[in-house]
């Protein structure tokens, strides 16, 4: 598996090695020992989420917060999505920042995201399945987040505003500079 770190410290891109023959295709989906090598300490995954969604949906920006922060490893079944990480650390050098990694069925590419990041994701084919792993339970009360569309945060998500599909929720979010204070 190669891991590239991003400019947000802890956050990786983790590309896994793909086995290929006449048959089809095999790779390591998870394995916590390699991620734990990559992070220098062993993940707590206790929760695997999934979701589908059509072309144009955006789900995020979400993080839960404090004591219910989540780190997460996301990874796309069907399709393809931008996935975005904010670090949203307060002390971070890199707080506020932003990256954005294409995701999809095809390039098995996955992204780790540490605690303390907001994560949301845009879907740029027809359908797309994003599965991931976190590593503490879903707490409704403690779910914070920024609206998508943030002009601080810019995200470039891939999808033509007409064609954006936000929840009622998400559309609702705070700003940013909400968030921060
Ligand atoms: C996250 C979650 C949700 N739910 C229930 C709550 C709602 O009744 C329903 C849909 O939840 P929500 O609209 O928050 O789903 P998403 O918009 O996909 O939220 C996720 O979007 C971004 C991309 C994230 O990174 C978070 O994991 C998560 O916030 O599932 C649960 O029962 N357990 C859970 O862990």
């Amino acid at each position: 598996m190669k891991a590239t770190e991003t400019k947000l410290k802890g956050c990786f891109i983790l590309e896994p090695t793909v086995f290929e023959d006449s048959r089809g295709y095999f790779f390591e989906s998870y394995n916590e020992n390699k991620l734990e090598e990559i992070l220098g300490y062993k993940p707590t995954f206790v929760q695997d989420n999934q979701s589908n969604s059509s072309y144009g949906v955006i789900r995020g920006l979400h993080m839960q917060a404090g004591d219910h922060s989540q780190a997460k490893l996301v990874r796309v079944v069907e399709g393809a999505v931008i996935d975005v990480a904010v670090d949203a650390r307060p002390d971070s050098e890199t707080f506020g920042q932003s990256v954005a990694v294409e995701l999809s069925a095809e390039n098995k590419k996955q992204l780790f995201i540490p605690r303390g990041f907001l994560h949301g994701f845009s879907v740029i084919t027809e359908k797309a399945t994003f599965f991931y792993k976190c590593d503490n339970g879903y707490n409704k009360e403690s779910e914070n987040g920024v609206n998508p569309l943030d002009a601080q945060i810019n995200i470039d998500w891939g999808i033509p505003v007409d064609k954006m599909i936000i929840s009622e929720k998400d559309q609702e979010a705070q700003s940013f500079e909400e968030f921060r204070k």
